[in-house]
């Protein structure tokens, strides 16, 4: 078979005179093999491949791929695809639904002899994700190595779109993901698909769901009607609606594991143990330890949860080789860490949900989902990567009190069965105290635990199943804790859940600002507790913000963006200080270590009264002369006469000489009629030197407008200017906000006009008077965008 992987294409090229004999050849056994097919007893059970009428080919690449005995789903479901029949296909994970599907596929291009570049695109396979299109891919060429002349190919994007392009006008088969397999079908000059006589979608329901609804309704709008459509998924459901969406005819509902006792295959093993939140990092850490010859998979439910469990456990030193994989990394960096997690006899891959579905790792011992998945179905495709063909496996779930029974209840309906069981206490470890340290010495892990922590408190936000996951039920102040924080970060939710918040306005630790009372305007208020976190976060956002205008994707290196920010340190210093004791935690100003052991009392020469010193803040203020000066006595003023006597600025004159001078009311009228006239003069004078200043002021004015003007004539054009600014005010504002979990992964600001139009040197020298003092939220941000500048 011809393999164009990535668009690359590697056509196994047999010479051109036996191509055309070797045509000839499966010209008369396509025949013979049709005849076959159309007397298929669809009522037989088959047992092994050799009693099916199949292709020498595809016999023989099963046979060398030690394939020989039928599943029960391959059973069942392969003679109804080869004799053209619509297929919803539904068995236990890793019951071999992949063949029951390619053999077909196969085979029915084969009898058709849809081979060639003339004849088009015979079949597309469609795959949820990346990884597993490879898997079906590679599966694919395995079993059609043997003499098959099919031009195959892999299109999931990651590779240049041209490569592809080129690629897939010749390919007769196509393993593919939905957004990528849209592209071309939209984009793709000579793409031809009105021949295609297979569709096939793996993990259906999953392609069927709402993610994927508008993609797929746009490639089925580009197939032809009258092509054979098969589902194939372990959670695979009859809904009506998605027959008609896919125009299915008559379709088969194959589901051999129908009846049976449970929904998960028998050989897997499934428990849950009671973790509340807090708990979690501990029990996993403590699983860990205990299984470290094992091959585990963990799953979490956001890949800034992964990274951050990855990273700390790894500071650890665990024993035992860590792996992690989630959905934002780079696809080399995803395809590396499958193959490496493959090999591997003892390992532990943390992985978001972009693993849980159709991969087939080899003898994985353990499935771990630390987070509770979403629904039953996501939990039976998560703990179906162990105990697959017949193998051994086990399964644990970490579920917080609040879910238990919420959950159990879901899978009992699914027919899960699940055992409670509890952590040996002799063997549970407490890492709290380690996490602490060592976000507290580090804050790249300390920002990374910040995001762990509001990716999870929205993932159980936006949670449909509200039996299950209700956000008020978690103690989320000492699942903060557990993380190494000092406290749980605000979270900002999106306006259109209003109405949940609205709900949730009562929640502990009230932690959760109200985005509602927030579009208001109404200022939330600040606890110390609050004005503490935002404070002791300074170094870690000023690097989030950094980080915007590095080219650094999400899976960069930690140890990499630690060497990275040396280089900046300097510049971070100067806005914030680290003591030195080296404690980014330990800032003076944070009320909590302002506590001195015992007050003093101090006096101050001049000052009225004793100064008692009882914190930190007020020693701080003996040292500085100018603060000092506020708590000194003002003084007296005194004026000096020619003899050198001191007076009083005003000092009553003797009484005697006053009357001396005459009348009391006429003096008076003299002093107002002279002192009127002094003010006369004098104001004269004012109104000339205000004039004067106020030329000099506008003549200084128009020369820097002419200086300006001289110098934009030779740079960028003004009115980018306040773009820019108010671009990346915009992106740089949004810290707490996530989820999607872009902010730190997508980071695409152009750092040179940034550099080059965020502030001029005034501006600066201004901004600088203003940023030594920070006390809200939006100082922070304004200083760690001045940074950059
Ligand atoms: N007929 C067979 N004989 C021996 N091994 C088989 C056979 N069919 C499949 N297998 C093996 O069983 C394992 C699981 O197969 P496969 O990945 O197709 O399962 P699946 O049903 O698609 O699982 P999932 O629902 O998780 O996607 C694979 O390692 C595969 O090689």
């Amino acid at each position: 078979m011809a393999s164009a992987v990535h668009g690359r294409t590697r056509p196994a090229k047999p010479k051109k005179q036996e191509r055309n004999q070797k045509r000839k050849r499966d010209d008369v056994d396509a025949e013979k093999l049709e005849e076959a097919v159309s007397e298929l007893d669809l009522k037989a059970t088959y047992a092994s491949f050799t009693a099916l009428p199949l292709s020498a080919p595809t016999t023989a690449g099963l046979k060398a791929a030690n394939f020989t005995k039928l599943t029960d789903i391959q059973s069942k479901a392969i003679p109804l695809a080869l004799k053209g029949h619509d297929i919803l296909g539904a068995a236990k994970t890793g019951s071999g639904k992949t063949l029951a599907f390619l053999i077909p596929v196969l085979e029915n291009l084969y009898r058709a002899q849809c081979v060639g570049a003339d004849a088009g695109l015979g079949a597309m396979i469609i795959s949820p994700t990346r990884e597993l299109a490879i898997q079906i891919f590679e599966i694919l060429r395995t079993i059609g190595r043997k003499g098959h002349m099919f031009a195959a190919g892999l299109v999931i994007g990651g590779k240049s779109l041209q490569e592809e392009q080129d690629a897939l006008i010749r390919m007769n088969i196509v393993v593919c993901t939905p957004g990528r397999i849209l592209q071309h079908l939209s984009q793709t000059a000579g793409f031809n698909v009105d021949n295609m006589k297979m569709l096939v979608l793996d993990e259906a329901d999953r392609i069927l769901d709402m993610g994927f609804k508008r993609d797929l309704d746009a490639i089925v709008d580009y197939l032809p009607p009258d092509r054979q459509t098969l589902l194939f998924s372990a959670t695979q459901t009859k809904k009506v609606s998605d027959l008609a969406r896919l125009s299915l005819r008559d379709p088969e509902y194959v589901a051999v594991h129908e009846s049976a006792a449970s929904a998960t295959p028998k050989t897997l093993q499934q428990n849950y143990v009671i973790t509340p939140l807090p708990d979690k990092l501990d029990t996993l850490w403590s699983f860990i330890q205990s299984s470290k010859k094992s091959k585990i998979m963990v799953f979490f439910s956001s890949g800034k949860q992964v990274r951050f469990v990855y990273e700390s456990f790894r500071h650890m030193q665990p024993g035992i080789p860590l792996l992690h994989l989630h959905g934002r990394q780079k696809q080399a960096a995803r395809l590396e860490i499958t193959d490496k997690f493959s090999k591997a006899k003892a390992s532990c891959l943390f992985a978001t949900d972009v693993v849980a579905r159709g991969l087939d790792f080899p003898a994985v011992d353990w499935v771990v989902q630390v987070d509770c998945p979403e629904d039953s179905d996501t939990y039976i495709h998560r703990v179906g990567r162990t105990a697959r063909y017949e193998r051994d496996g086990r399964a644990v779930l970490f579920l917080d009190p609040s879910e238990e029974e919420g959950m159990l209840e879901r899978l009992e309906q699914k027919k899960v069965p699940i055992e409670k069981i509890n952590v040996r206490t002799k063997k549970q470890q407490n890492i709290k105290e380690q996490m602490q340290n060592m976000c507290f010495q580090d804050p790249q892990l300390k920002y990374l635990g910040q995001k762990a922590f509001s990716t999870y408190v929205r993932s159980i936000h936006v949670q449909k199943d509200k039996d299950i996951f209700k956000l008020e039920n978690y103690d989320l102040e000492g699942y903060a804790s557990s993380l190494g924080l000092p406290g749980a970060p605000r979270i900002k939710f999106l306006k259109a859940d209003a109405d949940e918040l609205k709900k949730r306005k009562n929640a502990p630790g009230e932690i959760l600002s109200d985005s509602e009372g927030d579009a208001k305007g109404k200022k939330a208020v600040r606890t110390k507790t609050d004005r503490m976190f935002e404070r002791q976060n300074q170094d870690v956002l000023a690097e989030h913000y950094a980080k915007m205008i590095r080219d650094d994707k999400d899976d960069v290196d930690i140890n990499k963006l630690d060497g990275e920010q040396e280089a900046d340190d300097d510049l971070f210093d100067v806005k914030r200080r680290i003591p030195a004791d080296g404690s980014p935690n330990s800032d003076e100003s944070d009320e909590e270590a302002d506590a001195l052991d015992a007050p003093k009392t101090v006096l101050i020469p001049g000052a009225k009264e004793a100064l008692v010193i009882d914190s930190k803040r007020r020693e701080k203020l003996l040292k500085s002369k100018k603060k000092l000066l506020k708590l000194k006595d003002k003084g007296t003023k005194l004026v000096f006469d020619e003899d050198g006597n001191a007076h009083q600025i005003y000092e009553l004159e003797n009484e005697d000489d006053f009357r001396a001078r005459g009348e009391a009311e006429d003096q008076r009228k003299k002093f107002l009629e002279e002192e009127a006239e002094r003010v006369r003069v004098a104001d004269i004078d004012d109104k000339a030197l205000a004039k004067e200043k106020r030329r000099a002021k506008k003549e200084k004015r128009k020369e820097r407008d002419r200086e300006a003007n001289e110098e934009n004539a030779v740079d960028e054009p003004n009115e980018d200017r306040e773009d820019l600014m108010a671009n990346f005010l915009a992106d740089a504002q949004d810290v707490s906000e996530d989820d999607d979990d872009q902010s730190d992964d997508d980071e695409s600001v152009p750092h040179k006009k940034q550099k080059k139009w965020f502030e001029n040197d005034k501006a600066k020298e201004r901004t600088e008077e203003k940023e030594t003092e920070i006390e809200t939220f939006d100082d922070l941000e304004a200083a760690a965008a001045r940074l950059l500048g």
